[in-house]
């Protein structure tokens, strides 16, 4: 196997053992399918698209972001340490930061879409 292509295989093995170890992973992957199934169904314009696609890679490369951090405290720092704690605190602030853009943005952008088709 060339190095690129291993390359890609190594990045999926990080989105595999992501999404089999972490819950929010999960429910941030299928919450953006129903996300862009609804999209679809409302007929977003390239703008809309762009925003919720940016919500959308926001949040999931937070959260893998987040995921490689603890792996990683947790490695060098096994037991109880406040910086360690400091740590994941503050990687977990960042996926909240952009689970709160994605909200916004969601609401912005499909809420009216929505209600109008009611
Ligand atoms: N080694 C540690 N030392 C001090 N505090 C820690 C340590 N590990 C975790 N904590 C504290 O516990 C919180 C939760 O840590 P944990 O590793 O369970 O994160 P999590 O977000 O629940 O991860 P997971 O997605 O793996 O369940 C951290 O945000 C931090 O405040």
């Amino acid at each position: 196997m060339s190095k690129f292509i291993k390359g890609f295989y190594f990045a999926w093995q990080g989105i595999a053992y992501s999404f089999r170890t972490q819950l929010n992973f999960k429910v941030e992957v299928f919450s953006a399918l129903c996300v862009i199934a609804v999209s679809y169904y409302l007929g977003l314009s390239t703008a809309e698209w762009l925003w919720i696609a940016l919500a959308i890679t926001l949040v999931l490369v937070s959260e893998l972001a987040n995921t490689a951090i603890e792996t990683l405290v947790d490695l060098v720092s096994p037991d109880y340490n406040p910086k360690a704690g400091i740590v994941k605190d503050i990687s977990a602030a960042v996926v909240l930061l952009t689970g709160l853009f994605a909200l916004v943005t969601g609401i912005l952008i499909l809420l009216p879409k929505i209600l109008h088709a009611l």
